[in-house]
């Protein structure tokens, strides 16, 4: 996959496109519904899969303080995205003048010389430009007049992926939706939806040397990413997994301040304990990735009383994740 961005002129090696565009965080069930569809018709015409998305949410330019915790970074996306075999990411910087652009110019500027598309696969919901005014049945006027066709597809609603019973069946996947399961712990439903466990990335810092001293427990440590959705305080089952390397390691994941140690709050870390590992992580960028969730962070009297628990957290781990 090539990623192109804000490129002005033709998608090379191609002459007309299939393309979808949206946010596309997280790259949920409903997501890869729309991408697919864009590759296998690819697949049949022979033309090239186009993904149009932003570098950033929107809302982070229009109204930072209302800006979502994100499900992907940019890194990670692209590399979703490019495992459901689209050929071109097309990135747009979203700044102040993208947030000004009309619908028109919006459709005009990307669809029509941009990509050139041939069809835009997009779902019935998407909206685009200056204060989201463009629709699906805009989009297809446009169409009308530049010779692309629009297929607007019902949403997926989370009753396909989590049944009919689920608190959430009738309403329709989206970014927010499993934002809001990540945030409150739910992982098994957004892990559902998201075809993956959630993860987040980062760069492993120093701690106080406490968890290889005095507990026995040595922690990689990451310090929370200020724009990413984080799981709720707790201990988590997971996996850890360097960036340089392919292998997944089974992992005690623990989110939180530290109570222990900071009664009044210290900073909020993911820390994990990587299982059957000697290795050292300090300055590698890894990926944590959340499983399931085990127990609340609890202050305890003494180191004691945190390394027996751990002892049995990691048992947990180990039990649940080997298992699956
Ligand atoms: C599996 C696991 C569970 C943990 N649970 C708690 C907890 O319930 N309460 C708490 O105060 N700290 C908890 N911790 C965090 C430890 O306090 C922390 O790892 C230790 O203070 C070492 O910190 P350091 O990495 O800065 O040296 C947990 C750590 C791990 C790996
Ligand atoms: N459940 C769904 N089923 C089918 N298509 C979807 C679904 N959700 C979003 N889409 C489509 O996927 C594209 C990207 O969606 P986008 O990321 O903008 O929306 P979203 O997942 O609903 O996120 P948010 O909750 O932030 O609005 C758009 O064309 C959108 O209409």
């Amino acid at each position: 996959m090539q990623v192109l961005h804000d490129y002005h002129g033709p998608i090379p090696g191609s002459d007309r496109s299939i393309m979808t565009i949206g946010t596309y965080d997280g790259i949920h069930h409903g997501h890869r519904r729309i991408i697919s569809e864009v590759v296998s018709r690819c697949h049949d015409s022979g033309l090239s899969s186009v993904v149009v998305s932003f570098d950033r949410h929107p809302l982070s330019v229009l109204r930072p303080e209302a800006a979502p915790l994100m499900l992907t970074g940019a890194q990670q996306k692209a590399e979703l995205i490019q495992a459901l075999g689209v050929d071109y990411l097309y990135l747009l910087t979203f700044d102040q003048r993208r947030s000004l652009q009309s619908a028109r110019d919006f459709v005009y500027d990307v669809v029509v010389n941009g990509v050139r598309a041939k069809e835009v696969h997009v779902g019935s919901n998407f909206r685009f430009g200056h204060q989201r005014q463009g629709d699906v049945e805009f989009l297809a006027e446009v169409g009308t007049l530049e010779d692309f066709e629009v297929y607007a597809a019902g949403l997926s609603k989370v009753s396909e992926v989590l049944g009919e019973n689920h608190r959430d069946a009738d309403k329709a996947i989206s970014s927010t939706l499993v934002r809001k399961m990540v945030t409150a712990a739910e992982l098994q439903d957004a892990s559902a939806l998201l075809h993956r466990f959630h993860s987040v990335r980062g760069v492993v810092v120093g701690g106080d040397q406490r968890g290889s001293g005095e507990l026995g427990f040595p922690t990689a440590n990451l310090e929370i990413p200020a724009n990413m959705a984080v799981p709720l305080d707790g201990v988590y089952a997971g996996t850890l997994r360097p960036l340089s390397g392919q292998r997944s390691h089974l992992a005690a994941i623990s989110i939180g301040t530290r109570p222990t140690f900071y009664p009044s709050g210290g900073p909020r870390l993911i820390e994990s304990f990587v299982l059957d590992y000697n290795g050292n992580l300090y300055g590698e960028e890894v990926e944590v990735a959340f499983v399931e969730f085990l127990r609340p962070q609890i202050a305890y009297e003494s180191s004691d009383e945190l390394i027996a628990q751990i002892h049995l957290d990691v048992a947990a781990v180990r039990d649940k994740l080997t298992l699956q």
